[in-house]
């Protein structure tokens, strides 16, 4: 918690510097934010979690939810990718501070990050499903777990997806927003 808090801190004083998040959720940081990025760990199985595999998280901007859980679960390997500038030197200072040894940077687009297995792969309002999807299936196994805070849209947006797709997903309420769904499953999803 108290790691948590001095993040929020250090999040504050960025946010004057660059536009990391809406001045309106920084006053609900630990709901909007904190939570919101830790309630993800509710829905990795216990077998998946002692396993230790790695996590991905696409999009990080300022740092939800791949930072905040690399801060809450040292012994986890985190990637987090991330092609804008500024917020890769936010994240990478954001690592150097904490000394997480256990979470790489990315700073490129994700379309140039080299393959490998990933146990989890995560992104909150990254990109629209399939597009996620197209863009990250190459990072996934017959085991890697989805968690993908997807909003209000979450049911309407995967309603959208081929029944291959359908087929491998659901949604689960968000603990943080009562009409939010995270679109979870596991696999490798069908695409080209
Ligand atoms: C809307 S922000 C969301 C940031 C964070 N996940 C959150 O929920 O607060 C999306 C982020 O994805 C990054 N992004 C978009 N397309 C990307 C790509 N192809 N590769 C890497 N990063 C990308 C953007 O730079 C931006 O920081």
């Amino acid at each position: 918690m108290d790691r948590l808090a001095r993040f929020i801190d250090l999040l504050a004083e960025e946010n004057g510097r660059q536009n990391l998040i809406s001045a309106a959720s920084l006053a609900q940081v630990w709901q909007r934010h904190i939570a919101d990025s830790l309630q993800l760990l509710l829905h990795v199985p216990h077998e998946t979690l002692e396993r230790r595999g790695a996590w991905m998280d696409l999009g990080s901007g300022a740092g939800m939810p791949g930072l905040v859980l690399a801060i809450a679960r040292p012994d986890l390997p985190f990637h987090l990718v991330e092609s804008r500038k500024k917020r890769v030197a936010w994240l990478e200072a954001v690592v150097r501070e904490f000394g997480l040894a256990h979470c790489r940077v990315h700073g490129s687009r994700l379309e140039t990050v080299p393959t490998a297995p990933m146990q989890v792969i995560c992104a909150r309002a990254f990109a629209p499903l399939d597009k996620l999807l197209g863009l990250s299936a190459r990072f996934s196994t017959p085991d890697t777990v989805w968690l993908l805070p997807k909003g209000r849209s979450a049911g309407e947006e995967l309603a959208m997806q081929p029944e291959s797709i359908r087929a491998m997903f659901h949604v689960e309420h968000s603990r943080t927003d009562p009409q939010a769904g995270i679109v979870t499953g596991t696999g490798r999803p069908p695409v080209r």
